[in-house]
């Protein structure tokens, strides 16, 4: 993939120093209410002021090859967002990467003074350890991650969850993580959704109507 970084500069979008962001990475294929209601449910529940959605070019560990083109599920998701607080961006396709570990890197060059916290569902701290680099996003930014059953156990017996056993916040610091220092993070329970991307797909990747 090529950065462009005049259009890396237009998909970071606008924040005010000393905001504090959430970062909900994913493929939004096609986007749905569960991506909504945890965005809502981590704004309250750790006192940000945006979510930002960032649309990927593809999870390197899925397969992409029935995955709609970024534009169809950008467009899906801003339609889907439905809150001033929730922005939708294609940032990693502008900066050339599928990897999260670069994502981080890039905003915290080019964001001074946003405090992002990461955000992921439990299906995704089960494999956390899997992603590239994945020990220097958890040294990088505060990790926020919602349950979802029938993930929750897997992933809390997870290689990552075990290593960062000892920088687990207890739910009533919730509101306290964008504010930590890094490695910290937090499992928010409280919200189950059973909704997913794949129950909204037909066989050959089309999305239901
Ligand atoms: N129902 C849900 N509860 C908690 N987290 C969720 C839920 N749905 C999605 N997420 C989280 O939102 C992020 C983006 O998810 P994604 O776009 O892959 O949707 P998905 O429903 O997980 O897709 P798929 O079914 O294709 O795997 C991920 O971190 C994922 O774990
Ligand atoms: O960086 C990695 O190695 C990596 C591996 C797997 C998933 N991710 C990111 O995890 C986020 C959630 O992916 P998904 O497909 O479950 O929505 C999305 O931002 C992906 O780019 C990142």
């Amino acid at each position: 993939m090529t950065p462009d970084p005049v259009a890396a500069r237009r998909a970071v979008p606008a924040y005010s120093p000393g905001m504090r962001i959430g970062l909900l990475g994913g493929s939004f294929n096609p986007p749905h209410e569960a991506h909504r209601a945890i965005s809502r449910f981590a704004l309250t529940r750790l006192k940000l002021d945006r979510i930002w959605w960032l649309v990927s070019p593809g999870n390197p560990l899925k397969d992409v090859t029935a995955l709609r083109e970024l534009d169809a599920r950008v467009g899906a998701a801003q339609a889907m967002a439905d809150d001033p607080r929730i922005q939708v961006s294609c940032l990693e396709a502008a900066i050339g990467t599928r990897y999260t570990a670069d994502t981080i890197d890039y905003l915290l060059r080019h964001c001074p003074g946003a405090r992002f916290v990461w955000i992921m569902g439990a299906d995704n701290l089960a494999q956390f350890h899997r992603w590239q680099r994945w020990q220097r996003i958890a040294t990088s930014l505060p990790i926020a991650v919602i349950d979802r059953p029938p993930a929750t156990f897997r992933a809390l017996a997870a290689p990552a969850a075990q290593t960062l056993k000892r920088y687990r916040l207890a739910g009533n610091a919730a509101a306290t993580l964008a504010d930590r220092a890094p490695p910290s993070w937090i499992f928010l329970t409280g919200l189950k959704s059973p909704l997913s991307s794949t129950s909204l797909r037909n066989p050959d990747g089309s999305w239901k109507k």
